[in-house]
């Protein structure tokens, strides 16, 4: 099988590189953008701007893979704030430039769009945990591109009978994560207080929220069971079905260091709206794939903490 990913020069593109390649004897390519580093062993990088839609097809002509991963996007929801516009053409003209550049080849590829927990947004208590077919109500900019990306995977799917499908995978989370988001964020700043570069503060932002967690190995291994089981048209969450809350998160990681560390909320790093809860039902994904997460939340924390631990952290 040929597997190519769309956007893999993030946080999850080598660890879907490693299972699709290493795992499961895929021929994989990769695109990035060309100001991104990527170097791989196991498949061959491509520079692609997704907004060019000519750049997308020479790639597509070049691979011709059986299955596409979209993983391109602006992911963070408190970029999405501040550069609306970024995160509108990424995320949606970006999306749509690949749906209508294989709509145009020869042959029908599979496709899997990823999506966010984000898209269901403003929950009502009674809805949790959510399923697909809840009624979406984004409540911040990132969460209405990916509502709209949705929207767009299956209206290709049923319009020309495209094989796409769609996730929303909830929040994920593993070594070499960016700190832009919550549990790297707070593992870096833990390695920062044990390094002594940094007072023993921790800033942290809205503590109350409650997000599901899912170890980024056990979401692309959800993510190639499904381009090999699940339906065209259809979309699966991809999550523990567990949320916790953003304390407690905190709690764990600061108790994985003998440091006694003071916790600050920094005004910085409240949204103007963070929706307090986001959990997911799995049966769908579960029984289309047999999927379940396998790698327990007290080894992610404890992977992610010993990778800052390892980082060349810049001195004070
Ligand atoms: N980043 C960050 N978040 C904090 C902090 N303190 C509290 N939080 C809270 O922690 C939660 C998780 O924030 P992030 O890790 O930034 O992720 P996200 O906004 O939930 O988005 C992630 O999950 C989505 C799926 O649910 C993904 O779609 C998205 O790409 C991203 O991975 C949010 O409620 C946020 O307000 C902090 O210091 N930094």
């Amino acid at each position: 099988m040929k597997a190519l990913i769309i956007g893999g020069g993030g946080f999850v593109g080598p660890y879907l590189v490693n299972h699709l390649h290493d795992d499961l004897g895929y021929e994989v390519a990769v695109t990035k953008t060309a100001k991104e580093q990527l170097a791989l062993s196991n498949a061959v990088v491509y520079d692609c701007d997704i907004l060019n839609k000519s750049e997308i097809t020479d790639v597509l002509e070049t691979v011709r893979p059986d299955y596409i991963f979209h993983l391109a996007a602006q992911s963070s929801v408190s970029v999405s704030w501040k550069n609306p516009a970024l995160t509108i053409d990424v995320n949606i003209k970006g999306a749509v430039n690949m749906l209508d550049a294989v709509r145009e080849l020869d042959y029908k590829p599979r496709v899997l769009l990823i999506g966010s927990g984000e898209e269901y947004g403003h929950i009502r208590q009674e809805e949790c945990p959510i399923i697909e077919d809840t009624v979406l109500r984004p409540g911040n900019i990132y969460a209405a591109t990916k509502s709209c990306q949705n929207m767009l995977g299956s209206i290709y799917a049923a319009a020309y009978h495209m094989d796409v499908m769609m996730v929303r995978a909830f929040n994920h989370i593993g070594p070499n994560q960016t700190p832009l988001f919550v549990v790297a964020d707070f593992c870096k700043q833990v390695a920062e207080i044990e390094k002594g570069i940094k007072d023993p503060v921790m800033y942290v932002g809205n503590l109350s929220a409650k997000r599901d967690f899912t170890d980024v190995r056990d979401v692309v291994r959800a993510y190639a069971l499904l381009v090999q089981k699940g339906k065209a048209g259809e979309t699966y969450n991809i999550g523990t079905g567990h949320a916790l809350a953003i304390q407690e998160i905190l709690d764990r990681i600061i108790s994985l260091s003998d440091k006694k560390i003071e916790v600050r909320v920094d005004a910085q790093r409240l949204r103007p709206v963070d929706v307090p809860i986001i959990e997911p039902d799995i049966s769908k994904v579960h029984d289309c794939t047999g999927w379940k997460p396998q790698i327990p939340l007290e080894q992610t924390l404890r992977e992610t903490l010993e990778y800052w631990r390892a980082q060349d952290l810049c001195q004070k």
